[in-house]
């Protein structure tokens, strides 16, 4: 349908204008053509931190990982001299015996080495030691010990640690071969005094991995947590809720009830504040801060909690807390964490931090500390969710609210990050911005950065000495067949059964490749076993190899067993072909070891399903959808019979993609993403909270007083529907009482027509409005409706109805609310993501379109899209009210949205800048809202007024959090504490 939208402008349909629109935005292509050098990026971020430090933002130079495990483990020793039990009984069987770097303790009472895992992330955290210094907060992990009759100690034990070793014997073929470890896990439920003792071998674990590896220095800064917190963080909420929710798993499987209140919830915030506690204690001012994956999702928010408020704590552990002088911890989040005051064992370190709290705090140096100078980013490892599946979480809101407290959200994949976003607009409730997510005025940053791997450190294990001999042993036994090659751990959205199943259509389909293919597929065990998944695996795999195998031939060999590392790196590189086939994976990294495997080897094909995060980066693979088994089937035939050119020109491509963005890149594009989106105007910003004490105080003291309030968001919530926002009788009662006072001039100044504030607000004397924004004044003396706007050109109200309309048609939900001299078109009740979509396509179409040509001003409020007259607003009113009352000595004026801070513009520019000296008369000149409906000759004819007004009698107060963007000077929550601080006026 062509709208008539004005004479002489170009007449486009306005729905072709909207897909257009739709198509550029929902699909904008976020990927760059060449990825930056590691020396650009290095240079790009030493360049922001000069401009940083110049403009006065300060940056410590440190960086703060918090993660979920430190990368070192543990051991205690049974006796002090017993370390040999410690040395030989390794506890991952990637293990090998020249990767533990070991201390041992002054009395030899503690082991620590390097624990294996998490490889990409621990070794782009690592590199980023070249430029910082680093400190990683992370969990012990469960310490283990020798057993408790060995010992003769009364520890309890959770069990023995069960590792086994994957053998490859000569020329043999493969076989596992369990071990038993002589350790027992413990938990890590210390008392102060062996905190302490391991935070003291931390530091020379890590001196010793600086002088024996030649690693850049890391600090290992432990979190302790007693196993019931542990278990049920890890082991409840993060593996049998977030992680199924996030893989698309919906805890379909479970029958079990979920307990009410659920313990693995509160375990998860238990665990997670002790995290954000210990950042807390080690921050300093200009640290910038990391927080790595599910497990630490409330950590952002809780960070900027501690440091909120001011103290000083410092950690009693080697590498000490912060000066005395910098303030930084929330004392009573503190103290309420104190999960157990009966327990002596935690409070040995909560203590102290309260001990020196409250020392700190008699001796009066605290202050506070602003939260903005937080510099903190989240990056998530697993996939997100649509937002569909994540709504169904109970906790969804305290989980993107913990994650909102970040500066800087960051995903493996651009998809990911759009989920993210939709869930926060549809869950929350918030508007997305062109970078991420609005949450009340601040922007909190939403992107993504995909993790790499550590080419070096690959090409380095690739060429080691133990792999060509095993690589000859497999090429050996398997002279005269193609070997298909896979490595998953067992779970579900892994996708194993979905391999096994394709590799048997594949068998069926084309027979030409029986008894000429061998399918080599190792399966690490996942921390939440599934026997089923276990036993139809199983099953699947004697099927298969009962129905093609023959006395000499078995088509799979299925390997349910952690496999050493040289036979990794084997398999890898003789493999004719990879085939990955996760349902869903946040990343990927043996798909990308396979590619630096196969450099030096056969450039052999990889068959990648398309549900994973390493899918967008890698265009030359076989992509693969893996529930569609003959497509799985059909990619493997193709990957097996691709000429020798095809394979070099895509491997080629492969290779590129992963050696041009490694571990280390994707560390240091993180700090170059969190520089580039801190010390903004965005960020920058703190109100503090309005304090009632002081404006009493004024407001008693002063002989004329000016109170001006806002209406939606500020003297009552915002509701979904508007005629529904009515005031309580306590509201009205209140602004009744203030305005009752003579020495008293209050206005309601709102963007509601005059009629909804008659109805509600009528009964109240001597109370002033100002509807519409302005273009409506009923003064408190009276009683007549005054048209501000009488004087203007209003034909461009039938125009934005038209294009309202023509919004409200197609975005169900929507409604207009047609006022006398404005319009609004809401869409609160709308598809949150769709409604704000036509929000920002009806803005783009009004200011583009008509605002040039017509006298009007577009608005965007809460959930709203309002238009008026151009010279009217809310800051003239204000204005006109400080002229027409010279002698007011007091201002309190509050509002909560956009439109609130032209009246807090206006009583910024009241005065002179630098504001004005003590004797200095303040001289105002009449506002242009009052000459616009009076003879201009009139107008010129008033007199520049003296006004009694200081600013520090003004109390501009917003009704939103202390970071949001504002003019005001003072902030309050919510319209709940605007009455409760009338009320406080009112009291004598
Ligand atoms: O200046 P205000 O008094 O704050 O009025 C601004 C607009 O508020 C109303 O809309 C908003 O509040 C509604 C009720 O809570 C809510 O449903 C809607 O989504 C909000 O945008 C009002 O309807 C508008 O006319 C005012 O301009």
């Amino acid at each position: 349908m062509p709208l008539p939208l004005s004479h002489g402008a170009p007449k486009i349909p306005m729905c072709q204008i909207i897909f257009h629109k739709m198509e550029e935005s929902m699909h904008p292509d976020p990927t760059p053509a060449l990825p930056p050098s590691l020396e650009d990026i290095r240079e790009q971020v030493a360049r922001l931190e000069a401009t940083h430090r110049a403009k006065g933002l300060p940056l410590s130079g440190r960086i703060i990982h918090v993660a979920h495990h430190l990368p070192v483990e543990i051991v205690r020793l049974a006796q002090p001299n017993d370390i040999d039990v410690a040395l030989t009984s390794p506890i991952t069987p990637e293990f090998k015996p020249e990767d533990i770097v070991t201390v041992e303790s002054a009395d030899q009472k503690w082991k620590i080495h390097a624990r294996q895992g998490h490889t990409a992330m621990v070794s782009g955290i690592r590199s980023l030691s070249d430029t910082h210094e680093q400190l990683v907060v992370a969990w012990t992990g469960d310490i283990l010990s020798q057993p408790a009759e060995k010992t003769g100690q009364s520890t309890p034990n959770l069990g023995p640690v069960n590792p086994s070793a994957f053998v490859l014997q000569d020329n043999v073929e493969l076989h596992a071969a369990p071990t038993q470890s002589p350790l027992m896990v413990i938990g890590s439920d210390f008392d102060f005094k062996e905190q302490r003792e391991i935070a003291n071998e931390l530091k020379r674990f890590s001196d010793t991995e600086v002088e024996q590896e030649g690693y850049g220095k890391l600090t290992y800064v432990p979190v302790f947590m007693p196993q019931e917190i542990s278990k049920g963080h890890y082991e409840g909420y993060c593996k049998t809720t977030l992680w199924p929710l996030f893989h698309y798993l919906l805890w379909l499987d479970s029958t079990a009830t979920v307990p009410s209140p659920d313990p693995s919830w509160i375990a998860y915030k238990k665990a997670n504040e002790l995290f954000a506690k210990r950042v807390a204690e080690v921050w300093q001012p200009g640290d910038l801060i990391f927080v790595h994956d599910y497990h630490l999702l409330l950590v952002p928010k809780l960070i900027r909690e501690f440091l909120g408020q001011s103290a000083h704590v410092g950690f009693p552990g080697p590498y000490g807390g912060q000066p005395p002088s910098s303030p930084a911890v929330n004392t009573d989040k503190l103290k309420g964490m104190d999960w157990d005051s009966s327990k002596t064992k935690y409070n040995g370190m909560l203590g102290s931090v309260s001990h020196n709290l409250g020392e700190h705090l008699k001796s009066g140096e605290h202050h506070s500390r602003d939260p903005s100078e937080v510099m903190i980013a989240l990056f998530v490892h697993t996939p997100w969710p649509s937002s569909e599946i994540f709504r169904c979480l109970p906790k969804r809101n305290e989980i993107l609210e913990g994650m909102l407290g970040a500066n800087l959200v960051l995903f493996q994949t651009y998809s990911y990050s759009r989920h993210f976003i939709s869930s926060c607009i549809r869950v929350c409730g918030y508007e997305s911005t062109t970078n991420g997510v609005d949450v009340n005025g601040v922007i909190t940053v939403v992107s993504h950065c995909p993790i790499g791997i550590d080419v070096k450190r690959v090409a380095h294990d690739r060429d080691a000495p133990g792999v060509r001999p095993k690589m000859d042993s497999l090429r050996q036994l398997y002279a005269d067949r193609k070997i298909i090659v896979g490595r998953e751990k067992l779970d579900a959205p892994k996708g194993v059964y979905n391999k096994l199943q394709a590799f048997e259509v594949f068998l069926e389909k084309y027979p030409d490749w029986r008894n000429k293919v061998v399918l080599i597929q190792v399966t690490t065990p996942a921390l939440s076993e599934s026997p089923k998944l276990e036993r139809m695996v199983a099953e699947l795999v004697s099927h298969i190899n009962g129905t093609y195998g023959s006395l000499d031939f078995t088509p799979v060999h299925h390997y349910h067993q952690a496999i050493e590392r040289d036979e990794y790196f084997a398999l890898l590189s003789v493999a004719d072909l990879a085939l990955i086939t996760s349902l869903r994976d946040g990343m990927n990294t043996t798909s990308m070891e396979f590619i630096i495997c196969q450099d030096k080897s056969n450039k052999s094909p990889l068959v990648l399903s398309e549900f994973m995060g390493t899918s967008s980066s890698f265009g030359e693979a076989l992509k693969i959808n893996p529930h569609d088994l003959v497509g799985v089937a059909d990619a493997i035939e193709k990957g097996l019979s691709m000429d020798e050119e095809e394979k070099e020109t895509r491997h080629a491509a492969l290779y590129k993609s992963v050696v041009g963005h490694t571990s280390h890149t994707w560390a240091a594009t993180m700090v170059q993403l969190l520089l580039e989106n801190v010390g903004n105007e965005h960020t920058a910003h703190q109100t503090p909270v309005l304090d009632t004490q002081l404006m009493k105080q004024k407001y008693e003291t002063a002989k004329k007083r000016l109170m001006l309030f806002d209406y939606d968001g500020t003297l009552t919530p915002i509701v979904k529907v508007p005629s529904a926002a009515v005031p309580t009788a306590r509201t009205r009662a209140a602004i009744a009482a203030l305005a009752a006072d003579p020495k008293n001039v209050v206005y309601l100044i709102s963007g509601r027509d005059g009629d909804f504030l008659e109805e509600h607000w009528g009964m109240v004397k001597y109370l002033g409005f100002s509807a519409e924004h302005g273009s409506f004044v009923k003064t408190r003396e009276d009683g007549e409706w005054m048209n501000m706007t009488e004087a203007l050109d209003m034909s461009w109200m039938s125009e934005v109805e038209e294009i309202f309309r023509y919004y409200t048609e197609r975005t169900t939900g929507s409604t207009i609310e047609l006022k006398k001299a404005s319009i609004t078109w809401h869409y609160r009740n709308a598809d949150p993501v769709f409604g704000e979509f036509q929000c920002k396509q009806a803005l783009d179409l009004l200011e583009s379109s008509l605002a040039p040509r017509r006298p009007i001003e577009v608005l965007v409020g809460k959930k709203n899209l309002e238009v008026r007259p151009l010279a009217i607003n809310k800051g003239e009113i204000v204005r006109r009210l400080i002229y027409e009352n010279p002698d007011a000595d007091f201002i309190m004026c509050a509002g909560d949205d956009k439109t609130d801070e032209d009246m807090f513009r206006a009583l910024r520019t009241v005065f002179p800048p630098g504001g004005p000296r003590e004797d200095e008369p303040v001289l105002m000149k009449p506002p242009v809202g009052i000459t616009s409906v009076l003879d201009p000759d009139d107008a010129e004819a008033l007199p520049e007024k003296e006004i009694h007004i200081r600013p520090d009698g003004v109390f501009a107060t917003t009704v939103g959090s202390a970071a949001k963007k504002t003019l005001a000077g003072w902030h309050v929550t919510g319209p709940e504490e605007v009455v409760d601080a009338v009320e406080q006026l009112l009291e004598k």
